[in-house]
């Protein structure tokens, strides 16, 4: 049986507005037939997953429950997926064990861009932070995307540091 990808925090992260064209709302294991990791791609192109590594990752963030929610937002009128975004949630010893939200991976698929998609993912994964109890949100992103998240409400802070392996 599908479940969403976190039950609990589905009525957290909103059910979405079923006039709306998009219904935004958390990733469930169907969405894999629903063009999720074609909408991954736009991100990063990397090999399509399989059906198990997909169920294998949903199920291990499934255990994180609100503390990773990944939201997608889904088109009434297709059923396919127009955009996807997460926020993971830290918990820190610092600033009396306080919790920091995390953006990742946003993404709103080339058809649907510059209607205020991808804002409205970013505001939802936001909200989830802070009803979390997060006392800031994070993410990092390339310096053409900074008005993008401007829009959603962030300033700049630090820089960002990476090592791949
Ligand atoms: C933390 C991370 O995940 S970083 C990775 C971000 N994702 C990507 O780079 C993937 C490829 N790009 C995309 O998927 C999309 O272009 C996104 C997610 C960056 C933007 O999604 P969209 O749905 O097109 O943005 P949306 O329409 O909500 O734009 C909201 C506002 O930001 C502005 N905006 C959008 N993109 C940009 C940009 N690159 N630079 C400056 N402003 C921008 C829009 O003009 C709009 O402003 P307005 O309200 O004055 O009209």
């Amino acid at each position: 049986m599908e479940q969403p990808q976190a039950a609990m925090v589905a009525s957290e992260a909103g059910a979405g507005d079923d006039t709306d064209v998009y219904r935004i709302r958390p990733l469930e294991l169907g969405d894999i037939s629903k063009g999720f990791c074609e909408l991954l791609a736009q991100l990063s192109p990397s090999t399509p997953l399989t059906e198990d590594a997909f169920r294998n990752r949903f199920a291990e963030l499934a255990r994180l429950g609100a503390d990773h929610l990944v939201l997608v937002a889904e088109d009434a009128a297709t059923g396919r997926l127009a955009a996807a975004g997460a926020v993971l949630v830290e918990r820190k010893f610092i600033r009396r064990c306080g919790t920091v939200g995390h953006v990742e991976d946003v993404v709103v698929d080339a058809a649907a861009r510059g209607r205020g998609l991808g804002e409205r993912v970013v505001r939802r994964l936001v909200e989830h932070a802070k009803g979390r109890g997060c006392y800031k949100v994070i993410l990092n992103c390339t310096p053409e995307l900074t008005g993008f998240y401007a829009k959603c409400g962030f300033v700049e802070k630090n820089v960002q540091m990476g090592l791949y392996f």
